[in-house]
Parts: C-alpha cells; sequence; structure tokens
C-alpha cells in the first residue's frame, strides 16, 4: 500500500497597527503590501489592520487610501485607540525620537508588541525600562534597525566573522548620521565572535551650532579585546564625499560599503593578492520589509525579539551616545530625558 500525505504550507500572518502617518510609516506600510514571493518570503505575511494618526482620524485615513490598504483596515484619530484594537497583533512605532519612550510604553502596556524605529530611546535610563516592561509582561520588542536585516549585511558578518576573509580586523572609518556608523560599529565589532560583546572605550567630540544643535561628531571606539579601532562620524551638513561609506580593514584585505550606511548598494571585498569581488545588494521595496518579515517569525515562534537585532545591542549603542553626548557637553531639554518609573 501507497501512503499519499499531502503537506500544506503554513503561512503566518502578522496584523500591524501603524502608529503615525509621516515620511518613514508611509516607506514602511507601503513595504508590508508587497507580494512576500517576489522577495523569495514564503512562510510569513503581513497585513495592515489599522493605521493611527495623533493629528485626525481623517489623516489615518487618507494615508490607508493612498497606499492601497484593504478597506477593513481601521483608521483612528489617536494612538490609544490603536493600541486597544485587538484584530492588532504588533504596533510599529513611527513616531519622532523624543516620544519614543512614551509610545513604547502605551503599546506594551495595552498587551501589544512592539517594533519601534530608531534610535530606539533617547538615553538608556529609557531603554532599560522599556525592555524591562516587555519582558515582564512577555512580548515582542524590537528595534527597527532595518540595516541589520538585509540579506547583504548578513553575507558582510559571514565574510567577515565566520570565513573571516579579510584576516583580523584593525579598524575602520565610518561616515554619516550619527546612528548608522555606530550600528555597523556594532555589528562588525562588538558582535565579532572574538570580542565577547565587550563594550568599546568611547572618546567623542561634538561640535555644536550657536542654538545648541549638535551639527558635527566625530567618535573613536577602541575595541581592546579586538586591537581594532573604529573611526566614526557624522555630520547635519557635510556630504559623504567617497563612494564608499563603510571601510573595514583588516589584516589580509579590506571590505568596503557603498551607498549609504542605512541602505548601502552593495560592497566590494578586496583580499589581498585577489581580484576584488563586487557584490549588489539585494532589494525588496523600500528594504524595510526584512525586518518585518523577521518580526513575524520570531512571534510566530514565541520569540520576544530577533537574533538580528537584540535589546541588548540596542541598549549598548545608546549607551554609547549617552556617553557620547556626555563628553560633547550635549544635553536634551529635561523632561525629554525622564522615565516614569
Ligand atoms: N529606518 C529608516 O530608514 C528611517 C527611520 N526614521 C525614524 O523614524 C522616526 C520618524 O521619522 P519620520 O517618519 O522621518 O518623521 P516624520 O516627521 O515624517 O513623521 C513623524 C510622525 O509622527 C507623528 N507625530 C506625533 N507626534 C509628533 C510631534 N510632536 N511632532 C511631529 N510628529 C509627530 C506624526 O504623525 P501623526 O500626525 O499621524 O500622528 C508625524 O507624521 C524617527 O525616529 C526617525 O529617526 C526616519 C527616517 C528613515
Ligand atoms: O534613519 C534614517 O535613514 C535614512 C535617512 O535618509 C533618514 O534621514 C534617517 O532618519
Amino acid at each position: 500500500m501507497t501512503a499519499y500525505l499531502a503537506f500544506t504550507k503554513m503561512v503566518f500572518t502578522l496584523r500591524w497597527g501603524i502608529m503615525a502617518t509621516g515620511g518613514i510609516a508611509n516607506s514602511f506600510a507601503s513595504d508590508l503590501l508587497l507580494e512576500p514571493s517576489a522577495r523569495g518570503t514564503e512562510d510569513v505575511q503581513h497585513i495592515i489592520a489599522a493605521v493611527a494618526s495623533s493629528s485626525s482620524e481623517s489623516k489615518a485615513l487618507e494615508f490607508a487610501q493612498k497606499l492601497g490598504v484593504e478597506t477593513s483596515a481601521k483608521a483612528y484619530g489617536s494612538y490609544e485607540q490603536l493600541v486597544r484594537d485587538e484584530a492588532v497583533d504588533i504596533i510599529y512605532i513611527a513616531t519622532p525620537q523624543s516620544r519614543h519612550y512614551t509610545d513604547v510604553l502605551l503599546a506594551l502596556g495595552a498587551g501589544k508588541h512592539v517594533l519601534c524605529e530608531k534610535p530606539f530611546t533617547i538615553n538608556a535610563a529609557q531603554a532599560t525600562h522599556l525592555t524591562e516592561v516587555a519582558k515582564s509582561k512577555g512580548l515582542f520588542l524590537m528595534e527597527a534597525a532595518w540595516t541589520r536585516f538585509f540579506p547583504h549585511t548578513r553575507q558582510i558578518l559571514k565574510t567577515l566573522h565566520e570565513e573571516k576573509q579579510i584576516g583580523r580586523i584593525r579598524g575602520g572609518a565610518l561616515l554619516d548620521l550619527g546612528y548608522y556608523p555606530l550600528l555597523w560599529a556594532d555589528l562588525i565589532l562588538s558582535d565579532h565572535p572574538d570580542n565577547g560583546k565587550a563594550a568599546p572605550k568611547v572618546t567623542a567630540a561634538v561640535s555644536l551650532t550657536p542654538k545648541g544643535v549638535d551639527e558635527f561628531t566625530g567618535i573613536t571606539l577602541t575595541y581592546e579585546k579586538l586591537g581594532a579601532v573604529a573611526y566614526l562620524t557624522t555630520s547635519l551638513s557635510a556630504k559623504t564625499q567617497t563612494p564608499y561609506s563603510v571601510h573595514i580593514q583588516g589584516d589580509k584585505g579590506t571590505l568596503m560599503i557603498s551607498g549609504t550606511p542605512p541602505n548601502p548598494r552593495g560592497y566590494t571585498l578586496q583580499v589581498d593578492g585577489q581580484d576584488p569581488i563586487e557584490q549588489t545588494a539585494t532589494r525588496a521595496g523600500n528594504n524595510l520589509i526584512w525586518q518585518a518579515d523577521a518580526c513575524a517569525r520570531a512571534i510566530r515562534d514565541g520569540q520576544r525579539g530577533c537574533p538580528e537585532s537584540p535589546l541588548e545591542n540596542t541598549l549598548a549603542i545608546v549607551k554609547i551616545m549617552d556617553e557620547v553626548r556626555r563628553q560633547g557637553k550635549f544635553v536634551f531639554p529635561s523632561p525629554l530625558e525622564d522615565t516614569q518609573r
């Protein structure tokens, strides 16, 4: 007798609530509507169950309609209504950074999983508190560090950390948009298998405008265990001048990332004595979707975060930012730094 077994592929659906209707909310929500199979994703899918605007219900409705979101999706005129919606599994928080702490607290307080835009919070005390609240409630919580999830980012880490194609990493220089150089230093050096997650020594200089805005920042991170140093710069007004924005120097070669640090175009691997290898980045929509797929898989599997973007690493970056601000005498107005413990 022959037994025929039919396997039905189970596809997990994650139901999103979009908090805010600004620029990145629009780009992320548009990616949620992409056909998963076009990027090779077969096991998870996404629906936008609701959108909320703090300004008005009509703004939320207009946002959803322009994107072509299902008409069954709810449009709310307040974030409080959004987090109470039982048809929503996870809230994507796309408000300005100064609001992230209170908005994440609101969503976790209503029992929702959370994906929160970068930078996660404006200080380490707030990040620590949010981590504790999510843990105590058994909820998924992650910073939307999108760059960590790109297929080519994972390939770069394999090249450097597993295959060690450029040998021992001696240093690097990263440019532009404060948070992202820190993200690359975190990925490449803090997470290097020989570093053991040791925090780097931070030396920073911040140049403030007369109005107290941080116009130029230079940071040196020293990783004593690795014998490696990362030089990071970021500027509000200067443009990145080279085709490569991240240079990683090893004792057997270099890996250079082209395009911008948030969303690279690709990279060039130059192992000494060999021809350079050019890799072009894999793309899907605005490239914000890879992190959403990872959220869906983690929530489907009952996990409370994703290995690509652990809260431990998010907190380490916020702590470095705190130290940079301390050395640069750069202070936010007091209510923004508070926690509600
Ligand atoms: N991953 C990435 O590539 C990017 C990430 N970001 C991050 O996303 C977050 C949002 O940035 P972005 O979308 O560019 O910002 P926008 O200014 O375009 O949008 C922010 C939205 O937040 C809501 N909001 C609530 N309270 C306020 C307030 N007091 N002032 C202004 N807006 C408010 C508004 O929506 P409403 O009126 O509907 O409530 C507004 O449209 C930031 O943390 C930023 O760092 C930004 C760009 C790219
Ligand atoms: O996070 C970001 O990444 C992309 C940039 O264009 C944007 O200004 C920044 O906020």
